[in-house]
């Protein structure tokens, strides 16, 4: 029998992909409301009463509010937004964080799907972290460029009418929603300082971290911690540093690659890591944490 999952906030930019990766599958059946009654509580819940997973797409407020809607009734969720990523009581969905990640989201009655920016940013500090070739309190910077679909349909909206920047950075207040989260699943004891901007493409991300080499901490010995975490990965590998980082080379698809640049004379590194912030960002990662929730082959609709 199919597996009856309900995407609410279907219209929006997430939502839209996820429907695209699952309508075409035999074993999923999608439970869909009338568009005019979209945000209603009552169409929802019945919605969330028909399915076996509630994936949410929407703001914060209003996946707060759907968790609250569906109380008492047997549906599992797969939460897209930001709103319990650091909840105690949610699975963080990063199936390749640590070794029972999987499990962890195969019994994940409330599982949260990481941040598009965090997920670069988690992939390439959590291992390295936990080999011990970056201190839980240095001073750490971030930086990152994304496409513009990350920004939902508003910014989208500004790009297609012509109003938007060629590029712009932002969020330089240091409150970015995903810190977070990076601090907790790559095992920090200090924040981070996070400089993103966006550019004038739609999809795509670059994450990069610049560090200083020093000790043990060589460009081989970074290259060679985060390959042995990744190694057998099915999404995420890492490559050789290019002389030129693309942020769109990965667009629809659910992966993830990583590269170390750096100079050993100068004793200064940049970890990269590349990503579509629709796919292994967002819609791509919910549906492999869907595919783990049900227990079928975790490439799925990839
Ligand atoms: N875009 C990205 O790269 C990523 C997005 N996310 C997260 O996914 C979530 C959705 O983002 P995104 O798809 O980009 O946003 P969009 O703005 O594209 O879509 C949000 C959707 O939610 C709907 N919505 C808003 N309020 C309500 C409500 N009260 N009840 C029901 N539906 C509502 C909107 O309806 P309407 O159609 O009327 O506007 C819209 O369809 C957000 O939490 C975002 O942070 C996570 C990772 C990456
Ligand atoms: C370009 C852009 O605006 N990006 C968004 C992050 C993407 C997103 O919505 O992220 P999560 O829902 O994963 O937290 C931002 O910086 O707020």
């Amino acid at each position: 029998m199919a597996h009856k999952v309900f995407i609410d906030g279907e219209a929006g930019t997430t939502g839209l992909q996820i429907r695209d990766r699952l309508q075409q599958r035999s074993d999923v059946e999608l439970i869909q409301i009338d568009p005019a009654r979209r945000k209603e509580a009552g169409a929802r819940r019945d919605a969330m009463a028909a399915a076996d997973v509630a994936i949410l797409c929407l703001p914060d407020g209003p996946a707060k509010d759907a968790v609250a809607l569906a109380e008492g009734l047997d549906v599992r969720f797969i939460d897209a937004s930001t709103a319990h990523r650091v909840d105690p009581d949610w699975v963080f969905g990063f199936a390749e964080l640590t070794p029972d990640a999987r499990t962890a989201i195969a019994g994940a009655k409330y599982l949260s799907n990481p941040g598009c920016y965090s997920t670069g940013a988690i992939a390439l500090l959590a291992p390295l972290v936990k080999a011990g070739l970056i201190a839980p309190d240095e001073a750490l910077s971030i930086n990152a460029v994304s496409g513009y679909t990350g920004g939902g349909k508003e910014l989208i909206g500004e790009y297609d009418r012509g109003e938007a920047p060629a590029a712009f950075v932002y969020a330089l207040a240091q409150k970015h929603k995903h810190l977070p989260e990076i601090v907790k699943y790559a095992g920090l004891g200090a924040r981070p300082v996070f400089a993103p901007s966006v550019g004038n493409f739609a999809q795509g991300m670059a994450v990069q971290i610049p560090l200083h080499l020093n000790g043990q901490r060589n460009l081989d010995n970074l290259r060679a911690a985060l390959a042995a975490h990744y190694d057998g990965q099915r999404f995420i590998s890492v490559v050789d540093a290019e002389a030129r980082v693309v942020p769109t080379k990965l667009n629809d698809t659910n992966r993830l690659e990583i590269s170390v640049h750096g100079d050993a004379e100068n004793g200064c590194a940049v970890l990269v890591a590349v990503l579509d912030n629709l796919g292994k960002g967002a819609s791509g990662a919910a549906v492999q944490n869907l595919n783990i929730m049900l227990g079928t082959d975790e490439g799925l609709g990839l």
